[in-house]
């Protein structure tokens, strides 16, 4: 059996970090992976979609490109083999970076197979033994399949498979009105394809304020997007055409043709196959993992990070995790989970920058809301730039003068919304936002005036 200081099951967002202190710090420390180092991220999640994002924005602007008086001489193509070898490339290149700076650490020891417990601190990975006094989960999630009735009788993608596809789809049917469908929804629009959102629910981005789900829909049915919320019955059967989508709305057609489908309607932890029964790690109803606020399974000497503990599903929140832990263990700090401010993003043109409290989930905590909103319109370097869709809106409490949140549903929208979550963290009242003085002419010189117009 090998014996290390400490084990890492898993290599996405939190574990490589952390495996770097572990070797800084002259610990012996071992990282087994059982697909591709990086994780969901950088294989199958934010890097591919944010770099087809940037295609896909650059087909857009490039069809738009006579309203800034610009001429490109004939119609705009887009190759998909050359737009997709781009993707791989910046996965690719991401993937290796950090397997390189691994396989770098002298310390770590980079373990390939699927690692399971043979008991509470000695892991299997094939028919290697380790052992160490401290173990931390970075076992991530993967996308969810429901029982949906005739799902196993088609073809369909997650965002595992979309990632590998060079061609474009006729007509994209995406079920799932979240991040991961939106996201895909205006990509593959932009590249030509006819696209379908099918959601079950009543609005797209269903934890959103209705404004924004509102907002967020307009822009996209404004590019001739489908959508078709309330689609209760979900069902799905082989067409002459492709697949047909059962979606049983209450108004338009009950089917819906599609040449591909999409699914994307949640995540699972990858928490299934870990042998976690074997150690005496607790799930919750849902399969993640239980964690205290220091992220702490109830086994001794056994941690859980990133996706699999529940506590948040970005990559930001996964790397926080591996800081809070690092923090606490190295650096004799006492960092919690309930500290963090949850900050995201939604990456459609234009993005959704977001932070904090929703107007809706103020009031139903209770809070005294003053609320300011502003259209995109009102913000000169919207106006300039030509893209002035979207709003600007922020919630306090009018007892304290706390902000509570704030969303940006506009051009710069997931950058300048950290001028408020920056703010947020420190604690700031909302006079602090209105006494800033913004750069002009940038998206968050309208901070102020949003703040003054709060009612
Ligand atoms: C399409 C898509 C787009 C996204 N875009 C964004 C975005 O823009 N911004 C954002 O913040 N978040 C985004 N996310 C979410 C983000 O990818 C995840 O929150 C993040 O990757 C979670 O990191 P993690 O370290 O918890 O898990 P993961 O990155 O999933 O890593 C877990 C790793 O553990 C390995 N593993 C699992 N079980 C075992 C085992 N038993 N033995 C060995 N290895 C194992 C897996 O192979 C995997 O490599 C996106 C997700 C998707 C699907
Ligand atoms: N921009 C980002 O940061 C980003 C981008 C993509 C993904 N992600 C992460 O990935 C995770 C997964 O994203 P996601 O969009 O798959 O999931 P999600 O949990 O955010 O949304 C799932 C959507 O599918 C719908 N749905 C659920 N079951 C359904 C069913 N049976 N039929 C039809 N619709 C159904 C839900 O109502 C919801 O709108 C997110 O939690 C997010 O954290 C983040």
């Amino acid at each position: 059996m090998k014996s290390f200081d400490a084990i890492i099951i898993g290599a996405g967002q939190a574990g490589p970090s952390l495996a770097g202190r572990f070797n800084d710090a002259g610990k012996t420390v071992a990282i087994i992976e059982r697909k591709h180092v990086g994780g969901t991220c950088v294989n199958t999640g934010c890097k591919p979609t944010k770099t087809l994002v940037a295609s896909a924005y650059a087909a857009h602007l490039a069809r738009r490109a006579s309203d800034y008086g610009i001429g490109i001489g004939g119609e705009v193509s887009v190759d998909m083999p050359a737009v997709m070898r781009r993707s791989h490339k910046v996965t690719l290149d991401s993937r290796h970076g950090n397997e390189t700076w691994l396989e770098g650490m002298p310390h770590c020891t980079l373990i390939r197979g699927h690692a399971r417990f043979e008991c509470k601190n000695v892991i299997r990975v094939g028919d290697e033994l380790l052992t160490a006094p401290q173990i931390f989960l970075n076992v991530g999630s993967r996308a969810t399949i429901p029982d949906f009735a005739g799902i196993s009788d088609v073809p369909y993608m997650t965002n595992s498979d979309i990632v590998l596809l060079d061609r474009l789809p006729k007509h994209l049917v995406i079920v799932g009105g979240s991040y991961i469908g939106l996201e895909y929804a205006q990509i593959y629009r932009r590249f030509g394809a006819e696209v379908t959102v099918v959601e079950k629910g009543p609005r797209l981005i269903g934890r959103e304020d209705d404004d924004i789900s509102a907002a967020v829909r307009e822009i996209l049915e404004a590019e001739g997007i489908h959508i078709r919320t309330g689609a209760e019955c979900i069902r799905f059967r082989r067409h002459e055409q492709g697949i047909a989508i059962g979606v049983n709305c209450d108004e338009g057609e009950p089917e819906v043709i599609g040449s591909d489908v999409l699914l994307a309607v949640g995540r699972r932890p990858n928490t299934d196959d870990l042998g976690l029964d074997k150690a005496g790690v607790e799930l919750d109803g849902r399969g993640f993992i239980r964690v205290d606020d220091r992220l702490a399974t109830g086994v001794e000497g056994i941690w859980a990070m990133g996706d699999c503990n529940g506590r948040g599903a970005f990559t930001h929140t996964a790397y926080n995790d591996f800081e809070i832990i690092a923090a606490n263990l190295f650096d004799g700090e006492d960092r919690k989970v309930s500290q963090r401010l949850l900050g995201y993003a939604l990456f459609i043109d234009p993005p959704l920058g977001r932070v904090g409290l929703g107007e809706a989930e103020a009031r139903k905590a209770g809070h005294d809301v003053l609320v300011g909103t502003r259209p995109m319109t009102n913000v000169g370097r919207a106006v300039e730039k030509g893209e002035t869709k979207g709003f600007m809106k922020i919630v306090a409490d009018a007892k304290t003068k706390k902000i509570l949140g704030a969303a940006l549903l506009g051009t710069g929208g997931d950058e300048a919304i950290h001028g408020v979550l920056d703010l947020m963290n420190v604690g700031a009242s909302y006079d602090d936002l209105r006494w800033a003085v913004p750069i002009h002419p940038t998206v968050s010189e309208l901070w102020p005036t949003v703040v003054l117009s709060m009612k």
